[in-house]
């Protein structure tokens, strides 16, 4: 796979592999408040990419443009395009109904909030919102969905059980594998393993690892040996701009940009 090279201020690469999605000249506001500025970035599929940067440079809220998660909140607004493949939709258009969107992505959050559901319902819960009821179809689909997020083996005996009295580590889990059950296109993960020890930490990676063989995965994430491990790219972000894009191994190893190499460093501010 021919890979992009890094770039500055908002002019990526064009990478040579397909891409899943595709962020344009996007502008974010919270009211009046300017978070993304300008922002173009491209998402290869079947990849990870890790969006890295200080709080409150726009992490997040570049994440929750992709499932259209502002529109719950008024005084919101987007600019520009975030263009999905292969379908050429795009993301942010008001023609385009975010609940649509939200049943194309699947999100995972800083903390595991499984539903006080039985664990086979909570994986359940986004094919019965589809209208799906056939048991045979969704003993299929939790089965399926609890394998790619590696709790499988230590649930499948006790599926009817409260999914709330799971370890925060298999609840993240969970939530995975609920995420996964709708087949979506994109998987956004905001911190996933911020609030787990490091074996569960492991175990999450693993299961990012192995996931990208069948799903695009965006990731925002604090722990800059978790994006050097599992991302393939990487895009670092600052006050509301990206700042630099690239391959992971590229962007640790020699970042072009004088900020990234600082807060890779550890000595930015
Ligand atoms: N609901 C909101 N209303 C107004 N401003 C907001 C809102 N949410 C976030 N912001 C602001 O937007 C900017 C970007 O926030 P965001 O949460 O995306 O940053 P982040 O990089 O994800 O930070 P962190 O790493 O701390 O989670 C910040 O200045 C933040 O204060």
């Amino acid at each position: 796979m021919s890979v992009p090279v890094s770039t500055s201020l908002n002019e990526p690469p064009r990478p040579t592999t397909e891409l899943k999605a595709d962020v344009r000249k996007v502008n974010f506001h919270y009211g009046e408040r300017h978070a993304l500025k300008n922002i173009s970035l491209p998402i290869p599929q079947r990849s990870v990419t890790a969006l890295i940067g200080p709080s409150g440079c726009g992490k997040s809220t570049l994440l929750r443009c992709f499932n259209r998660m502002h529109d719950l909140y008024p005084g919101n607004r987007y600019e520009g395009e975030i263009i999905l493949h292969p379908s050429n939709v795009n993301i942010l258009s008001p023609t385009v109904d975010p609940m649509e969107m939200r049943l194309k992505t699947g999100m995972v959050f800083q903390k595991p909030n499984p539903f006080p559901k039985s664990i086979f319902e909570n994986v359940a819960y986004g094919l019965r919102l589809r209208l799906i009821n056939d048991r045979q179809v969704l003993q299929q689909k939790v089965e399926e969905s609890l394998q790619a997020a590696a709790l499988w083996d230590e649930v499948k005996d006790r599926l009817n059980h409260s999914a709330v009295k799971l370890s925060g580590g298999q609840q993240q889990r969970l939530c995975v594998a609920r995420a996964l059950a709708t087949e979506p296109e994109l998987l956004l993960l905001d911190e996933p393993t911020s609030a787990l020890d490091p074996i569960a930490t492991s175990k999450i990676e693993d299961m990012v690892f192995a996931l990208k063989e069948s799903v695009t995965i965006l990731i925002v994430t604090h722990n800059m040996e978790q994006a050097a491990r599992i991302a393939d790219f990487t895009a670092f972000m600052y006050l509301g701009e990206l700042i630099e894009y690239g391959p992971t191994s590229q962007i640790f190893q020699n970042p072009k940009n004088p900020l990234t190499e600082k807060y890779l460093t550890g000595t930015f501010g």
